[in-house]
């Protein structure tokens, strides 16, 4: 089938290639003409394990890359929207970028086509979608819409696309649905049919319920660590109850991302709006909120002042394995680090701090042992594997002071502490 993104952002650019690798003919529009180029080169512009080699694949042979929106929407019958949904001040969904994007659908539509969202949107987006494109009387052809949420993960997008537990497929039209049906029939996982509002609610609900399990575990996690239980042997003992499940129980500085911390927030405003408040879901948000003071807390109950002290940040990005750095936790202790006065040397096996940071005195190292050199504590605030992989033991030979606050639970404790570090997880000691 042919089909159009308008959106290369992380999702476009991976369902994109996905479809393409399953034999569809795939159009990826974007108005950034810089990531056009660079995906025109054959690159990926962000950091996802797969993708630069899918794309080597795939280019100019089942994928093409274009700002040309006329050619793009005349010459695709199946249309998704990937573009961006961030948040708003009020915490409610900017869905100006889907306007945009509905605006060129209606301006070029010349066929009956079907328009797939798949951009998380509020309840009742997709219906408006519909309307803004088949308005104005201009009598073009009518557009079919569905609504399609996507559930991937970044740093582990390729093989979520390729292999998702779900799919959820919302529309009131039987073609459309049909033609869903036709797209996805090389994924052989349960198929989900019901109407673009429900499919709208599934992605919030989904996204609030995992933030909820990350809010939950850093609380049980903060209790566990005043009366002296490991969390981590706590979350495995819960996970291993079926009705519970081990995942999303790691407890640590809590849930960034450009999603989780933004859907949240969402769902929040249209239960407002609707006088219906979810208070379980405030309490995420705010515990959620809470977790960098409560990491810095831990600290300076061992070193009550960070003045002057060297203070080595390891992990930016907002999750192993991806460059991305949008809510990254990261950044909101480097900013109550620069409020201690302390001596910022951050590291990241992948992104680079902008100029904003380092002209805030924030030093940036290439190599994790060289970041150490007389550290006075080490931070740990990304699980990459690269720092599980340390040898710790060069690690202690560079500091100045032995002091470890890993703020994702990534190492095992027991063994750093046989190279005499003091040691400390969020719900643990
Ligand atoms: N990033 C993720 O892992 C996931 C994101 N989502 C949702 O998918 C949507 C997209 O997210 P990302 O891919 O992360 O966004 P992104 O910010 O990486 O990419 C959005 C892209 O849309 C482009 N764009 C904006 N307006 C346009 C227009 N009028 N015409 C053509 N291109 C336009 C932007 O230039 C950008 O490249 C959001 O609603 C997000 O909540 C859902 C599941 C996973
Ligand atoms: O809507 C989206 O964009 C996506 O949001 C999340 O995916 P993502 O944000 O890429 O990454 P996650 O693996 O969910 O991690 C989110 C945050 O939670 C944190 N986390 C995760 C799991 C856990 O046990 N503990 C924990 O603190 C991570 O460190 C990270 O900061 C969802 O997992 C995807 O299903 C969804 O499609």
């Amino acid at each position: 089938m042919n089909v159009l993104f308008i959106g290369m952002g992380y999702v476009g650019t991976t369902m994109g290639l996905v479809l393409a690798n399953k034999g569809h003919t795939v159009t990826g529009l974007d108005i950034n003409k810089e990531k056009i180029d660079t995906l025109n080169k054959g690159e990926v512009y962000f950091y996802e394990p797969g993708l630069q080699e899918m794309l080597a694949t795939e280019l100019n042979k089942r994928i093409f890359f274009t700002t040309n929106a006329k050619e793009a929407v005349e010459e695709n019958d199946l249309i998704f929207i990937t573009v961006g949904t961030p948040s708003l001040d009020d915490g409610s969904a900017d869905l100006i970028y889907v306007k945009e994007a509905a605006k060129l659908i209606r301006k070029y539509r010349n066929s009956e086509k079907v328009v797939i969202v798949k951009s998380t949107v509020p309840i009742g987006t997709t219906e408006k979608v519909h309307e803004w494109i088949n308005q104005n009387g201009d009598k073009k052809p009518l557009v079919k819409t569905v609504m399609n949420p996507e559930f991937l993960r970044e740093g582990s997008a390729l093989d979520d696309a390729l292999n998702p537990d779900r799919i959820v497929i919302g529309s009131n039209d039987v073609h459309a649905a049909s033609q869903m049906n036709k797209l996805y029939q090389n994924w052989s996982c349960p198929f989900l049919h019901t109407t673009p509002k429900a499919a709208e609610m599934i992605k919030y609900a989904s996204n609030s319920f995992l933030a909820t399990k990350i809010s939950f575990i850093n609380e049980i996690a903060k209790l566990c660590d005043t009366i002296d239980v490991n969390i981590q042997d706590v979350s495995k003992g819960m996970g291993l109850d079926d009705r519970i499940g081990p995942q999303f129980l790691q407890a640590g500085l809590g849930y960034g991302g450009s999603c989780f911390p933004k859907d949240v927030r969402e769902l929040l405003v249209t239960a407002d709006q609707n006088q219906m408040p979810l208070e379980i879901l405030k309490k995420v948000d705010e515990v959620n909120k809470n977790q960098a003071n409560y990491f810095i807390g831990k600290i300076k109950k061992r070193i009550p002042s960070l003045k002057k002290k060297k203070v080595v940040v390891y992990g930016l990005s907002f999750k192993p394995n991806t460059d991305d750095i949008r809510e990254s936790v990261s950044y909101s202790i480097l900013e109550q680090l620069i409020e201690e006065k302390a001596e910022i040397v951050v590291h990241d096996p992948i992104v680079k701090l902008s100029s904003q940071w380092l002209n805030k005195g924030v030093v940036q190292c290439d190599d994790a042992y060289e970041a150490a050199k007389c550290a006075e504590v080490i931070l740990i605030c990304t699980d990459w594997n690269h720092y599980k992989n340390l040898d710790w033991l060069k690690v202690r030979n560079v500091v100045s002071n032995p002091v470890i606050f890993d703020g994702r639970n990534t190492l095992n404790g027991e063994d750093i502490k046989k190279y005499q570090f003091h040691y400390e997880g969020i719900g643990f000691c």
